[in-house]
């Protein structure tokens, strides 16, 4: 039979079994549970601390860690790098931060989708699923959510081209495709993973190729500045009519989700014409300006109220190394061919139409295709 001590500490231990006499136990028990995951045993750091000290007994054991990075709005092509991730490391840790140093000013980041909750739920089940597969190394062991005064503990920069803070630049390659089109984006996304490798300490990270540009920034990054970690791509993938997916793609609405696979249709129909022995810079591109044209004629002979309006942003044929523009591919090399599409609100929208998340801003997409090197 459990005795009552006659002192303040033994009478709350008789109302709540967590309050012992013992001041070991006493001082554990008053610590905040871990938080995790609901349904699953993911734990969920907020704080660089909380990732370090978790971290360091995994580097003592030699037990490895694959980091995931996203944006959260998880969808398919997340869950690719993460199954990616398990097969081959003791440890999967997700990053979900929706890093504001990578929108321009006039960018999306306040509509930006945050879906917190589904992305938890979908990684419980990803978590229950990997476990039932044998031919997993891990699991998804945690999820790091972190707020922007953590990321950014002397201040955030800012959004602007010109702010002041400590930054990494890669450059020249940042600076053209979609660094172009967007002249902070990539001097944020690599500062922002130079910030989660060196907090997360990882043997790999996982990026997906539909953001091509991004994976060469990064493994340039990563050589460069000797950071020790090896950089995993994986292929894109898609929905069932070749749409890249994207957390963008919930801007689109039902209209405008139909006519956005013209990116990748023009990309096909460049591939085809490598595939059928063009390597010239005028052929290859030629084949996807005549998609594009054609695509846009047959919406504009459409009437407002159903058709679909779009600007291409750029389409390019580059050097795989160096993203720099080539007028004849060098087959021993092949080339990427990339491109982004500007796809425009829908005109005069009909009475409970599906316009899509945010009331379907213009929404730009990107997409590429990587043409291989052919044996001479
Ligand atoms: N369809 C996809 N297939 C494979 N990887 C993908 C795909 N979409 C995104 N990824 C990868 O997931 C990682 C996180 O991307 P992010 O969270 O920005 O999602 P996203 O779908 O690319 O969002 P956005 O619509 O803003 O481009 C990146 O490495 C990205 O390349
Ligand atoms: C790599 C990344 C998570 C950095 O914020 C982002 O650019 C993305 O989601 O591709
Ligand atoms: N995956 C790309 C993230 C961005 O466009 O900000």
């Amino acid at each position: 039979m459990q005795r009552l001590v006659a002192s303040s500490t033994g009478a709350r231990a008789a109302l709540c079994p967590r309050y012992t006499t013992s001041p070991f136990f006493f001082t554990r028990s008053l610590r905040t549970a871990a938080e995790t995951v609901p349904q699953s045993p993911i734990r969920v750091f907020r704080a660089v601390d909380d990732v370090r000290k978790w971290r360091k007994p995994q580097m003592i054991n030699y037990r490895s860690v694959g980091l995931v990075p996203t944006m959260g709005a998880l969808h398919e092509g997340h869950l690719a790098l993460i199954r990616a991730a398990a097969r081959e490391n003791h440890h999967v840790v997700v990053s979900i931060y929706v890093n504001p140093a990578q929108f321009g000013v006039k960018e999306d980041l306040s509509s930006y989708p945050v879906t917190w909750e589904t992305d938890i739920a979908a990684l419980a089940k990803l978590d229950r699923e990997l476990a039932d597969d044998g031919g997993n190394l891990g699991r998804i062991s945690a999820v790091f959510a972190p707020t922007t005064p953590e990321i950014y503990p002397s201040g955030f920069p800012g959004q602007a081209i010109d702010s002041k803070g400590s930054f990494v630049t890669i450059t020249p390659v940042a600076e053209v495709l979609e660094g172009a089109s967007r002249p902070t984006f990539f001097r944020g996304v690599a500062t922002v993973c130079m910030k989660l490798f060196n907090i997360v300490q990882p043997e790999k990270v996982y990026f997906g190729q539909k953001d091509v540009q991004q994976t060469v920034v990064i493994r340039r990054m990563v050589k460069d500045l000797m950071v020790p970690t090896e950089v995993v791509i994986c292929p894109t993938e898609r929905e069932a009519d070749g749409l890249a997916m994207a957390s963008r793609n919930v801007y689109l609405g039902t209209r405008r989700r139909e006519v956005a696979i013209v990116l990748n249709t023009a990309l096909r129909a460049a591939e085809n014409a490598y595939r059928a022995g063009r390597t010239d810079r005028a052929s290859v591109l030629g084949a996807a300006q005549d998609v594009c044209d054609m695509m846009l004629r047959a919406q504009r002979d459409m009437k407002p109220s159903e058709r679909v309006l779009f600007e291409i942003d750029y389409i390019s044929l580059a050097d795989p190394d160096s993203l720099q523009e080539v007028d004849t591919i060098d087959v021993a090399k092949g080339a990427v061919l990339s491109g982004a599409v500007r796809m425009l609100p829908v005109e005069e929208p009909q009475n409970g139409e599906d316009l899509g998340h945010s009331g379907g801003p213009a929404v730009r997409l990107i997409d590429n295709i990587i043409l291989p090197p052919k044996s001479t």
